[in-house]
């Protein structure tokens, strides 16, 4: 496993943290057909919402480790771009929602200019050649391959786990994958993510909670500072890195299809804790989304049927307006088997849109 992943090379993961329950589900059985490991999967999908997703001994899964670890390397010496280079790339010259970010954190270098916290969102459609492409470093079209070949074998692993999710849902053959067609464009991206060491601070933490707004997410990182929050609690737990195995979560538009049957679960980012708080830590995320033009509201069929009736009938919207107004911060709120919860305490509510309206705004401690 040393030569696959780089964990060992980093400070290891701290022992006095509490850590989140999540069961690992082997990508190898799941491609097999394995029918406990598949029922371990569904149960997961429809209790937490975040599992494992163990890569290895699955041809595609180790394929998938070995990119990441390539990404990952590149995009350290992607942020090491100047400020100035990337902010070309940024969001307000390039596209609201694909392309370079950042918040600045209360740390300042020694030439007294604010340290980052900075991603960066690659359209899967620009990858894939499938739209006319953004403009971009010149270092990431010198990775195109790379980029190309994580995009496709990400999709290939998604694929496979919203087959067994159709499966368990006693959906028609091939529903899920028809929302998901890898060749249409879709709000799929790679997110590149770097944060400075930094101190907790809980306003920043708070702020951190989201919900995924996609499909299916599929995350590699390298040091402890995910943390989830336990289901009906207010405990948020760390999730710890497990080298050869991503992490997995399941976004809203899996909750808006099944009624709720399927979770979302909340989640955020702190800096990392015990020995790793002095590193800078990155992470690699690959979001799978429905396609653009596909509405996001209950499906017909199968265990959906059976799910209760949601009161509170919500404007339809395509997946592409949820993202633009998730993605854009202009609906501060999470999604859970409710209905939309609006964050109440964001000041950006105040600017949300007229089209969200019908969207019920009480707000729940969300759970
Ligand atoms: O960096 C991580 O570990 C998680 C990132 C995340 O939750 C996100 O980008 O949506
Ligand atoms: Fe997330």
């Amino acid at each position: 496993m040393a030569s696959l992943t780089s964990h060992h090379l980093l400070p290891p993961f701290a022992t006095d943290v509490k850590t989140a329950p999540l069961v690992s589900v082997s990508l190898a059985k799941l491609e097999a057909g394995d029918s406990d490991t598949s029922n371990a999967f569904f149960k997961a999908c429809r209790e937490l919402g975040f599992f494992y997703l163990d890569m290895l001994g699955s041809e595609l899964g180790e394929k998938i480790v070995s990119e990441a670890e390539q990404l990952n390397a590149f995009q350290k010496e992607f942020f090491k771009m100047p400020y100035d280079v990337k902010d070309e790339y940024g969001r307000p010259h390039l596209h609201p929602f694909y392309a370079y970010r950042y918040n600045d954190l209360d740390v300042k270098d020694k030439n007294g200019v604010a340290i980052r916290a900075e991603s960066y969102n690659l359209r899967k459609d620009d990858i894939l050649g499938q739209c006319e492409r953004l403009a971009c470093p010149p270092i990431i079209l010198e990775k195109q391959e790379l980029f190309n070949n994580y995009v496709v074998h990400c999709r290939a692993a998604v694929d496979c786990l919203l087959e067994h999710l159709n499966r368990h849902l006693e959906l028609p053959a091939g529903t899920l994958a028809n929302l998901h067609r890898i060749s249409e464009r879709s709000g799929d991206h790679v997110r590149l993510v770097q944060a400075p060491p930094s101190e907790y601070n809980e306003a920043r933490a708070q702020r951190a909670e989201h919900t995924d707004f996609g499909s299916i997410t599929v995350l590699f990182n390298w040091l402890g500072g995910l943390q989830i929050r336990v289901p009906d609690t207010t405990d948020w737990v760390y999730v710890r890195p497990i080298p050869g195995s991503c992490v997995v979560n399941l976004g809203d538009a899996m909750v808006k299809f099944t009624a709720g049957l399927l979770r979302s679960n909340i989640h955020r980012v702190v800096p990392p804790p015990g020995e790793q708080a002095g590193e800078s830590r990155n992470s690699l995320v690959f979001f799978s989304r429905p396609e653009d033009a596909v509405v996001l509201k209950r499906l017909e069929g199968g265990l959906i049927d059976a799910q209760p009736v949601e009161e509170n009938v919500e404007t339809p919207m395509t997946a592409h307006e949820w993202i633009m107004a998730k993605g854009t911060g202009q609906l501060p709120g999470v999604y859970t088997k409710k209905g939309f919860e609006w964050k109440e305490n964001d000041a950006r509510l105040k600017n949300a849109p007229a089209l969200l309206n019908g969207m019920p705004r009480a707000v729940a401690s969300v759970a």
